[in-house]
């Protein structure tokens, strides 16, 4: 298979989808390795070190795209590169479709075969390519909202761990799952006081076993949510229903009881956002705005700013399954592993998944009638 690795081209977007080593084991496998010039450079790999195994670099990013079978990136494609892609063509990379219709229209258009890494499902129901970066944007979230709290950066300036004799910030995480235990455990390093919400008793009682004590684990419900926003130094939005929009549980009315000076980090910004107050997506550029003197930050590609950690640990998980699809072909990769058959999103111009088709209001072909 020709597989080509697109330079990403979102704000401070740093990652790559594949590493020397990757390239090196898929020009192995008898694949033929197209590198957009320069794509590795945000995560410290030269054209060099790829042309050292096997692969070749491409200058134009539009002949790349002609000549591969499988496109692999990292984030999902922006307006400039819609265009780029051709019926029948693989794309393999994040997709976060259901808040952009836009782009599903694009991709429904062109015919791209899109297999999503954050709704491909691994042992135990786990989503295998979305955790590396939730561990990463969870750490990240905690370290931010720290900063964003210090006086210089419009904070109201608070140390979260406190010090002795003066007590400590509250941080309040919305969503108990890899990026909430995450951030818990950065914030209970720094010495915060740490409150999780979670809708899942056992998700619930996993974190309360793990932390021993630590956090302080609460049902999620809007009575909840509305009492421990209020008391939130740092608000962590952590939520996710896999595929689906994020449900918006802060509400405007909550945000408002916070303090003048406080923080929010809604990580579920890569979803469409968990807090109504959330109206636009930020960039590492420009990361924050003030809402009812409230700091919002939803940055969608966080781990793009640690890009050498981040590219490491994505294309770890990736690797395995971009080996399979290039291996065997699509379809038949798909059919072996019906976990890497959740992550088809999209098909000859059909929604393939469940989520993305109803939250858009889109016609539902099930990925069992297109693999059959
Ligand atoms: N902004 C960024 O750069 C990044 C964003 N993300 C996003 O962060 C979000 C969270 O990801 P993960 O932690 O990996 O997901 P996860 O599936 O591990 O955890 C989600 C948690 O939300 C909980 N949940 C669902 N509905 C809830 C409700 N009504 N109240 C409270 N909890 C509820 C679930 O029980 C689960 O424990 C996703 O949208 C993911 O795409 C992840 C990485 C980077
Ligand atoms: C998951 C995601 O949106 C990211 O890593 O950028």
């Amino acid at each position: 298979m020709i597989i080509g690795v697109a330079k990403e081209i979102k704000n401070n977007e740093n990652r790559v989808g594949l590493t020397p080593a990757g390239a090196e084991d898929l020009c192995r496998a008898g694949h033929t390795v197209l590198i957009e010039k320069n794509a590795g450079i945000g995560s410290g790999f030269s054209d060099e070190s790829y042309k050292q195994v096997g692969a070749t670099i491409i200058a134009d990013k539009k002949e790349l795209f002609d000549t591969s079978e499988m496109i692999i990136k990292v984030k999902e494609p922006l307006t400039p590169e819609y265009e780029l892609f051709h019926e029948g063509q693989i794309l393999f990379t994040y997709l976060h479709l259901a808040p952009e219709p836009e782009l599903t229209k694009a991709l429904l258009e062109k015919k791209v075969i899109g297999i999503a890494y954050e709704t491909i499902v691994g042992r135990n129901n786990s989503l295998p390519l979305l955790s590396p970066m939730s561990e990463v944007a969870g750490r990240m979230a905690v370290q931010i909202g720290a900063q964003f709290l210090e006086k210089p950066w419009g904070g109201k300036g608070i140390l979260l761990g406190g010090v002795p004799g003066v007590e400590s910030g509250q941080v309040v995480i919305v969503g108990g799952g890899i990026v909430g235990t995450n951030a818990a455990k950065m914030a209970v390093g720094m010495g915060a006081r740490v409150t999780i919400l979670d809708k899942s008793t056992d998700r619930l009682a996993y974190l309360d076993d793990i932390f021993a004590g630590r956090v302080t684990t609460v049902m999620s419900n809007s009575y909840n949510i509305a009492k421990w926003v209020k008391q939130a130094d740092l608000l962590v939005g952590a939520v996710l229903i896999p595929g689906a929009k994020a449900p918006k549980l802060v509400s405007e009315e909550m945000v408002k009881t916070m303090e003048a000076g406080s923080v929010i980090v809604d990580v579920a910004i890569d979803q469409g956002g968990s807090v109504s107050t959330i109206d636009r997506i930020t960039t590492h550029s420009e990361p924050t705005y003030t809402k009812h003197g409230v700091i919002h930050y939803s940055v969608a590609n966080m781990p793009g700013a640690v890009a050498r950690t981040s590219t490491l640990a994505l294309t770890n998980s990736t690797l395995p399954y971009a080996l399979q699809i290039a291996n065997k072909g699509w379809k038949q990769a798909l059919i072996d592993d019906a976990g890497l058959a959740r992550g088809l999103n999209v098909y000859d111009g059909k929604v393939t998944f469940k989520a993305v088709a109803d939250d858009q209001n889109l016609p539902y072909t099930p990925v069992t009638t297109v693999l059959s």
